[in-house]
């Protein structure tokens, strides 16, 4: 933390709000689902379909060189937001131009999302659990695969009702076979306000004016921008990757870093403060 002091009055502001004012915005790859597990890297999203037998093997190649160019870029502490979006689009792009030539059936999901190697965060049930319980509102804004991370948390068993998810959802025609993406391409600089336009979603939260934001990118930090009557905004930032180049942005942008921490266990005990019972 750069401002421990800070992050206390922060989090005393959220219990004092209680439940009925708090709402919960976070990522997905790599915030709520893991980073690495055993010593191996967990997938994206799109990782998952990459990897897949779903795709072909050419298919599968092309992918993969366009994620070893472009993750890099992703994460490059050396560039700007400015920089980095325009080749963020052009990531996104050639990926599902290249995914709409696979004859990608929708029924495969589920099976291919079984057995991949996506995991969510240790402490997972608790975090779900707890925001269900307390009909805390979580919106998951990612720039990840819609059907992909819902299937995720549905087969973990916590796909609640108070989980409202904005994301890349597939697009499949009659027989069900992928034919492009629904809306607005999100990425990984372009979580704001300018891709929620038509929805009202945070009209709907406007009592809810407590925050607490989690994020593996400074991408993520903008996730909020849309909110209304914001009073406290309480931000982690899970730092997993280029942790030295990194850590003094990450430090200047969110409220609480953590490093390397494969768990949810900082959120849930934030949350069980603020929702604890006076
Ligand atoms: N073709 C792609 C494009 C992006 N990614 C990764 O997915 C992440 C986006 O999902 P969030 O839930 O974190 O918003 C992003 O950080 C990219 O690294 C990918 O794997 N393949
Ligand atoms: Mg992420």
């Amino acid at each position: 933390m750069k401002d421990p002091q800070r992050v206390e009055e922060l989090i005393m502001s959220l219990q004092n709000g209680g439940e009925t004012k708090l709402q919960v915005i976070s990522d997905f790859d790599m915030t709520l689902s893991r980073f690495g597990y055993n010593g191996e890297r967990c997938p994206t999203c799109y990782n998952i379909i990459d990897n897949s037998k779903i795709i072909s093997e050419d298919c599968r190649k092309k992918l993969k060189d366009l994620y070893n160019i472009y993750y890099p870029l992703e994460i490059d502490p050396h560039r700007t937001i400015e920089e980095k979006y325009p080749l963020m689009v052009e990531w996104w792009s050639k990926a599902h131009t290249l995914l709409c030539e696979q004859r990608i059936e929708k029924q495969k999901l589920a099976q291919i999302v079984k057995e991949a190697q996506a995991k969510l965060r240790d402490g997972f049930e608790n975090f779900f659990d707890t925001l269900h319980y307390n009909e805390i509102p979580l919106f998951i804004f990612s720039a990840g695969i819609g059907d992909v991370l819902e299937e995720i948390i549905r087969q973990a068993g916590v796909y609640h009702p108070n989980i409202k998810v904005v994301s890349n959802y597939m697009d499949f025609d009659d027989q069900g076979v992928l034919t492009g993406f629904k809306g607005k391409l999100i990425h990984t600089y372009n979580k704001n306000n300018s891709v929620l336009i038509d929805t009202e979603y945070f009209k709907q939260m406007s009592h809810r004016t407590n925050i607490l934001l989690l994020g593996d990118t400074l991408g993520d930090l903008t996730m909020a921008d849309g909110v209304t009557n914001l009073e406290n905004i309480l931000r982690i930032g899970y730092l997993n990757d280029k942790v030295e180049e990194l850590m003094e942005q990450f430090l200047q942008s969110y409220d609480i870093v953590l490093v390397r921490d494969e768990t949810l266990d900082v959120a849930n005990g934030i949350l069980h403060f603020s929702t604890a019972k006076n």
